[in-house]
């Protein structure tokens, strides 16, 4: 009840840090509100994101919220998000980014309906995984890589929230391996979660997604590397391999 209460969003109209006036809520994640906002000055769009004010009490959740700030502070790449500022008001914590014009994959696929067949699903793995491998290249570890973070404009994928980032040590270590495959992980149930749009059960029973897909060998070896069935993945380069193979493999198809 109390969360309720101090987490009401601001209104549109409303001017925040005497510049920024909101257009609408973009998004209500569990310790952000994320506001598409107007900057007077330049009259450019930008997106804020607030710390829920029920989340200032705990330190934790703010040393996140600059956790988060300092990662976007050293990403430099053009499909992740801009850092412009941050600010505190009233006690309450805040961060400017650039705005993404695209909807996040899963508003496409539960709102808009939109479905990804083998090939296209196989090809929005080939564009994360580069965007995996820049942020590995510079040791960090995305650790959240979700459906509600990826966003997509006009087949162009983007990557947010880096909340739960964690940078590897300098030396590669048991743990930095442990944050790559997490991260590796997660791309097996993205792309298990794009091909399933294109699925429509003839079963009462669920069945394993081995039975209920029918993927080329090439996917299903990718599939179940990722997922850590068979032996998990410990490079980029090997995932590059088989999504390069598993891709080869739906052009003979069409
Ligand atoms: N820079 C951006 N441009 C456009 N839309 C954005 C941007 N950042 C966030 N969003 C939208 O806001 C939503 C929530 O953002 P974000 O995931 O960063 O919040 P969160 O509080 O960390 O959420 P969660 O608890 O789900 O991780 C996203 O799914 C996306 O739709």
């Amino acid at each position: 009840m109390y969360q309720f209460f101090v987490d009401k969003p601001f209104k549109e109209g409303t001017i925040i840090n005497n510049h920024y006036e909101v257009v609408r809520v973009i998004g209500t994640g569990s310790y952000g509100i994320v506001y598409l906002c107007k900057d007077l000055r330049s009259q450019k769009n930008r997106v804020i994101k607030q710390l829920r004010p029920s989340k200032h009490r705990s330190k934790k959740e703010v040393e996140l919220f600059e956790i988060e700030t300092s990662f976007l502070r050293t990403l430099n790449h053009k499909k992740m998000p801009i850092l412009y500022e941050t600010f505190t008001n009233n006690e309450d914590f805040f961060y400017v980014m650039s705005y993404i014009e695209g909807d996040n994959l899963e508003d496409q696929i539960f709102y808009t309906k939109k479905t990804f067949n083998e090939k296209e699903s196989l090809q929005i793995l080939e564009q994360l995984l580069e965007l995996v491998d820049y942020l590995h290249q510079k040791n960090i570890y995305h650790q959240d890589l979700r459906i509600p973070n990826i966003l997509l404009k006009n087949n162009e994928l983007f990557l947010i929230d880096f909340g739960l980032s964690k940078l590897g040590k300098a030396v590669e270590s048991a743990h930095s391996l442990k944050m790559k495959q997490q991260d590796y992980y997660d791309l097996g149930e993205i792309l298990l979660y794009l091909l399933y749009t294109t699925y429509t059960s003839k079963y009462k029973k669920a069945l394993p997604w081995t039975e209920e897909l029918s993927l080329e060998n090439e996917t299903v070896h990718l599939l179940k590397r990722l997922l850590q069935i068979n032996e998990p993945y410990s490079t980029i380069k090997d995932i590059s391999d088989d999504l390069h193979a598993a891709l080869k493999a739906n052009e003979k198809v069409d």
